[in-house]
This record gives C-alpha cells, sequence and structure tokens, in this order.
C-alpha cells in the first residue's frame, strides 16, 4: 500500500522528519511518501496560517488521487482541511491530533497536550471535543517555541520540562505532542518524562495502515461524497472539479 504523508507547510526540513518517523513503523510492503506543500505557509501557528495551507493541501490530496495513493496523514497538529480532504480522498484520510489523541486515551484515564504557541491550544481544544476526547484531555499546554525552532538542539530539553509540568499540574497518564515537527522527539520525551509520550505522526501512519489493511475506505455517500463540479475562479482556477 502507499500512505501519503502531507505536510501543510512549505517547510521541506519538517516534511523529512515525519516522513522519517512514519516510515519507522510501517509495516514492510508499506510505502511512505512524504509531501510538503508547495503553496503555503513555512509554519501554522495561527488560524490565518491554517487557512491559507489548505489550498495546497488540497492539491496534494488531488495529486495523491490521479497517482493511486491509498490513504493519507495530514500531518499538522491542527488538522488543516481534513474534512475537505475526506471529500477528495477515495482513502483515509488521519489528521495526527485525532489519531495522537485517540491513542492517548488507549493508555491512561486522561492526556495532556503539549504544543508550541500558545495561541494554537484553542484550536487544539476544539479538536479534543470534535473527537470526543475532551473528557481524555486533562490539559492543554505550550512550551512557547515557535514551530521552526523545534529542530534546534536546545528546544527538546524546554519540551521536556513543559510535559513534565503538564503531568504534574493536570495528573495525567500520557502527553501527545502538539506539532508534527516534534515528531522526532517522541522517544527522547519518553525516556525523560516517565509517561508514555505519543506523536501523531506515527499514531496516524499506523491508523492509515490498520483501515487500509482491513480493507476500508473513506464512505463514498453522504457528507464526505466527492463535492459536485463546479468552476473555481482566480488562483484557484486550478481547482475546478468537473
Ligand atoms: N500546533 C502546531 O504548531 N502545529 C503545527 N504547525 C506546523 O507548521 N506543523 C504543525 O504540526
Amino acid at each position: 500500500m502507499r500512505i501519503r504523508v502531507i505536510n501543510p507547510n512549505a517547510s521541506a526540513s519538517m516534511t523529512a522528519i515525519a516522513e522519517e518517523c512514519a516510515r519507522a513503523v510501517a509495516a514492510p510492503g508499506t510505502i511512505i511518501e512524504g509531501a510538503t506543500n508547495t503553496m503555503g505557509p513555512l509554519s501554522i501557528e495561527s488560524h490565518y496560517d491554517e487557512a491559507l495551507s489548505v489550498p495546497g493541501l488540497l492539491a496534494e490530496i488531488a495529486r495523491g488521487e490521479a497517482e493511486g495513493v491509498d490513504g493519507y496523514v495530514i500531518a499538522c497538529f491542527g488538522d488543516p482541511g481534513l474534512d475537505a480532504a475526506r471529500e477528495l480522498a477515495r482513502g483515509p484520510v488521519i489528521g495526527i491530533a485525532e489519531a495522537a489523541m485517540q491513542a492517548a486515551s488507549h493508555l491512561g484515564r486522561g492526556f495532556s497536550v503539549v504544543t508550541t504557541l500558545s495561541r494554537t491550544i484553542g484550536r487544539a481544544a476544539e479538536l479534543a471535543e470534535r473527537y470526543g476526547m475532551d473528557r481524555f484531555c486533562f490539559g492543554l499546554h505550550a512550551c512557547e517555541i515557535p514551530v521552526l525552532e523545534l529542530e534546534d538542539p536546545k528546544a527538546r530539553t524546554v519540551i521536556a520540562d513543559a510535559c513534565r509540568e503538564a503531568v504534574h499540574a493536570d495528573n495525567s497518564d500520557a502527553i501527545v505532542l502538539g506539532c508534527a515537527g516534534m515528531a522526532d522527539l517522541c522517544e527522547y520525551l519518553t525516556r525523560e518524562v516517565g509517561v508514555p509520550v505519543i506523536d501523531g505522526v506515527t499514531a496516524a501512519t499506523l491508523t492509515v495502515q490498520s483501515l487500509v489493511t482491513m480493507g476500508l475506505r473513506k464512505s463514498g455517500r453522504g457528507e464526505y461524497a466527492r463535492p459536485l463540479p463546479k468552476q473555481y475562479t482566480g488562483i484557484l482556477s486550478g481547482f475546478t472539479l468537473d
């Protein structure tokens, strides 16, 4: 099977991190292909960034459909464009926030989310509620490191401290990493913090792999049916659906 891990931001270095983490857990015979948004923000840290990441994300979904991709991971913790992507795709489309929260909910009474900037906490809280995970989400915290500074070697100790503080403050049993750019820190943070630390890229990859292995695809009826034929104007003219 082919799983495309789409980074909705335009930073190839972050795509590489996500792709490597997904490939590390994929089954033999599962091909992991990273894709970087070619028309979007270099990082997603606001509603504005998130909105502007969606057209390029959808273009990557359309490209994957033309190439026969079996399923997709949206590798950004805001799960941007998830519903629209599901309308376009035949196979499963899983966001890293939904997958990470669902995985964490199996491991204890509750989890804490540790994300990048505190201004993204509201979006994460909305997603927890949408996914029915709010009863398991004991708290949401930010390490206040901008997304593109996560690659700084000093970032990992700041994030580890934020994770410890979150577990203590929330009395939680697990940590959900609130950014795809933290995916490569999962093992280190698990050792440092002493509770299960879940990276959504690997959780979403294995969710897609499980669904495709079961022969399951996105439902073609109702809300997630393919959008009706329509013209789109201006710079969106390339998104016209026949
Ligand atoms: N909360 C976040 O910082 N999410 C993210 N922004 C990105 O650019 N990638 C993420 O996963």
